[in-house]
């Protein structure tokens, strides 16, 4: 970044913008440069044999890179950046389904101001929450799209207000949608984990919670719904440790509970805090802790600081010590643990009976990092696997990432995080993918499906643009700088479903359609199926496939025909065979020659295949060689066995023959697809099947019901866990075994059990199933010969 930042500098001196260079230069080298690159900086200035000092402090610039490590820059970070970047946060809302982000977000809203009246998610009102703005959203009250807003928070402390700008992100919370949450994930600098207090970690909690390790976001908990029947924090915060193995203490204890739940006492401050006023607005803060919570309040706030003498130094220390630690330490422990995601402070409240929400507010200002506390990276393109760090310093050069298109009334949507330099209206972009240059006609930051025109957005904010053509999770740079980010991870699609309009005349916009789901949504997948014409969509799972049939028919009214779903399988094979194929046809005029001989083998890598030549004294010359590549590439495209991708397989060409005349890439293309397939067989090839890591919630008395179900779908039972009301179970079972599932578990549970299905990993299918895709495949293939 820094030589960058340098180049961009130097190019404004050597080309004449005196002005820029040398207001660059300043911010540049107040920011972020060592004194003594900045002296030889000062000393080229001066120099006037500018090309070859350009040089040399280029080199010096690049050299240095390594060094800019983030206690480097928070060091020397220049103070009104720091300022600046201390009251943003950019923060998601994640959970298990049902647990009330959508709720939660609302009065977020609502509490900064940014809607004047709290409408409820499926509300009687039938307004529906403001998040969530697609009307099958408000119809199925769940989330399906991310929505991303801005408001900003007045946090008083010592009775002054400080000002907070936070960009948040409400999440949806089934796993079909899994998409969504990771790529907010990927943007975001912290998270509000929202738990519900009578059930506690659920199994999406745990998906979610594997997301946001993956993405290493530090985040606070938030225990919701604490007016319901049974609602028990204690459970929540204890399983946040055990089964999330995050240790996590809370930093309040509830006033009540149930229908009598009041308010929380701060345990840090030791202050009760009551929501009153209409919903909550006023919230009064006393020093009278009740007198029956006391003693619980000090229990509870020694449990605090004995757990983060577990993982913060300082406070292990005084601990040590038998010394108290002040309140001061406690919350700068809470935020230092956080950030270095040893820790998670839990919060508590009820967003439904409106208690709670402020302090929570607080906490995200008080214990999420700022954005320029977070270490971001990019790939620098120019220097092959080398990771650059970008600093979120609005003089710098521009780094951006598009995590997320749309396409609304108005065209196409790009939400942009900026994590270097400043978005300015107006200005060009380069697209480091595509290495196309856009203008950026139009900025706006979001609010669900509402929007403000900015003309300007500084680093580590969230803002969206209007015009740009790009792929989500491109990245795009000021032109100056090599630079890709890393993108986010995009699980493989499990299901597919073949698809047509109803009325031919909906072609047009069914095809419309296709391209925006297919652009916004990465998980979502269309291809047509070469051999049968057929339009085959394929994604995470039923639902997820449904919500775009259904959205076909509402928003282009088009209305389809779909197929049977059908499970992506896969191929491999087991063990080595030998292969010695040759290729011989004629004629009449110039016939087909080609002669490969080596071996198939299992890769290492079971998801990968491998292409390996060994030929030895040019009995395939190279040009030959790369279109056996191609062959084999191909070949693993559609596998012998169903016609599905085969994974996990090696092929090493070690010998072979041509012909002067005859020999040709296209022989030696086809001649490795035969060769390759011939030897399947002898090399154990076998159907694989997609297994799903299944989690099933349900109250204990319907524990009987629901392993039956299970064992009739042969499914592998990993644990079961018995709580004082519902029981949790998880397996491993095939995909194919699940379809219809949701309708099943709901006759077996009367309505009360849920499930979650998530892909885990390819295995072998039965051997009578195996058999009879098979045989199915080649009956549909005989069919279409006979045709
Ligand atoms: N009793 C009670 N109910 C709540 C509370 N918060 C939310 N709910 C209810 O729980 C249900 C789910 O709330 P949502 O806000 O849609 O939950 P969500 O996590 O956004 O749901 P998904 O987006 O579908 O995952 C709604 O019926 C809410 O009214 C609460 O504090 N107490």
């Amino acid at each position: 970044m820094r030589a960058f930042g340098t180049a961009r500098w130097l190019n404004c001196h050597l080309f004449g913008d005196a002005q820029k260079a040398a207001s660059g230069a300043r911010n540049f080298q107040a920011a972020i440069l060592p004194l003594a690159f900045q002296s030889q900086l000062r000393a080229f200035s001066a120099s006037s044999q500018r090309c070859s000092a350009a040089q040399e402090a280029l080199k010096k610039a690049q050299n240095d890179a390594a060094s800019l490590t983030p206690e480097y820059v928070a060091a020397n970070m220049d103070p009104a950046e720091a300022q600046r970047l201390e009251r943003v946060r950019n923060i998601g809302i994640a959970a298990h389904i049902d647990s009330g982000k959508t709720t939660v977000t609302e009065r977020v809203l609502f509490y900064t101001g940014r809607i004047k009246a709290i409408h409820e998610v499926r509300g009687k009102d039938s307004v529906g929450a403001k998040m969530d703005s697609m009307e099958l959203e408000r119809e199925k009250g769940i989330t399906i799209q991310s929505a991303a807003t801005f408001c900003d928070w007045k946090k008083t402390v010592n009775g002054k207000e400080e000002l907070y700008h936070v960009n948040l992100i409400d999440t949806p919370g089934h796993i079909d949608f899994t998409i969504e949450v990771e790529r907010a994930l990927r943007v975001l600098d912290g998270a509000v984990m929202i738990l519900c207090a009578v059930s506690g970690v659920q199994s999406q909690t745990i998906t979610v919670d594997r997301q946001m390790k993956r993405y290493d976001v530090p985040r606070i908990s938030f225990v919701n719904k604490m007016d319901r029947m049974g609602a028990n924090p204690w459970k929540a915060v204890e399983q946040i440790n055990s089964k999330l193995k995050i240790p996590a203490a809370a930093i309040q204890i509830p006033i009540g509970a149930e229908d009598e739940f009041e308010g929380v006492v701060d345990i840090i401050d030791m202050k009760a805090m009551y929501f009153e006023g209409p919903r909550g607005t006023k919230v009064r803060v006393t020093d009278q802790v009740p007198a029956n919570l006391q003693e619980l309040a000090a229990e509870k706030r020694q449990v605090l600081i004995e757990k983060l003498a577990d993982v913060d130094d300082e406070i292990a220390e005084l601990y040590l010590d038998e010394q108290e630690p002040t309140n001061a330490q406690i919350k700068a422990a809470i935020r230092r643990a956080t950030t270095a995601l040893k820790f998670s402070p839990v919060m508590m409240g009820s967003a439904l009976a409106d208690k709670g929400i402020q302090p929570m507010l607080d906490a995200v200002c008080d214990y999420l990092p700022n954005p320029g506390q977070i270490e971001n990276t990019a790939l620098d393109k120019s220097k092959g696997e080398e990771m650059v760090k970008l600093v979120p310093y609005n003089s710098l050069p521009f780094v951006g990432l598009a995590f997320k298109l749309e396409e609304n009334n108005y065209g196409q949507l790009t939400y942009i995080r900026v994590y270097q330099g400043t978005l300015s209206k107006g200005t060009y972009l380069y697209n480091s993918r595509t290495d196309k240059k856009v203008r950026i006609p139009r900025i706006v930051r979001m609010h669900s499906n509402e929007m403000e025109d900015v003309n300007e957005v500084g680093a580590g904010e969230i803002c969206a643009v209007f015009g740009v053509d790009c792929a989500s999770g491109d990245t795009f740079t000021d032109g100056g700088l090599p630079y890709t980010m890393s993108s986010m991870f995009v699980p493989d699609a499990v299901m597919s479903l073949s698809i047509k309009p109803k009325r031919s005349g909906d072609a047009d916009n069914f095809s419309k359609a296709m391209n925006r789901f297919q652009r916004e949504d990465p998980t979502f997948r269309v291809h047509v199926d070469a051999e049968s014409e057929e339009t085959i969509i394929s994604g995470m799972g039923e639902l997820h496939l449904e919500v775009y049939v259904e959205r076909l028919k509402r928003e282009y009214k088009t209305e389809c025909v779909t197929g049977q779903p059908r499970v992506a399988y896969r191929e491999t094979i087991s063990r080595r065979a030998d292969f010695d194929y040759l290729l011989k046809r004629q004629s009449g005029g110039p016939g087909d020659f080609a002669r490969v001989a080596g071996y198939i083998e299992p890769n290492e890598k079971p998801d990968e295949n491998h292409y390996e030549s060994q030929v030895v004294g040019g009995h395939i010359p190279d040009k030959f060689l790369s279109a056996c590549s191609k062959g084999f590439e191909l070949a693993c495209e559609k596998g012998p066995l169903l016609g599905h991708h085969v994974i996990g397989s090696k092929m090493i060409i070690n010998d072979g023959q041509t012909h002067v005349t005859d020999s040709s890439d296209y022989a030696f293309n086809l001649a490795t697809q035969m060769a390759f397939r011939k030897a399947f067989p002898e090399a154990g090839g076998q159907v694989l099947e997609p297994l799903m890591k299944t989690t099933i919630t349900a109250p204990n008395e319907f524990q009987g019901n629901i392993l039956m179900l299970m064992n009739k779908r042969n499914a592998t039972i990993n644990d079961t866990e018995i709580g004082s009301e519902d029981f949790i179970l998880t397996c491993d079972c095939s995909l194919n075994a699940m379809f219809g599932f949701s309708s099943q578990l709901r006759a077996a549970t009367q309505g009360k059990g849920e499930f979650s299905m998530e892909f885990s990993h390819y295995a072998p299918a039965p051997p009578h199933l195996q058999k009879e895709l098979i045989a199915k495949y080649e009956a549909e293939l005989d069919s279409k010969r006979t045709k």
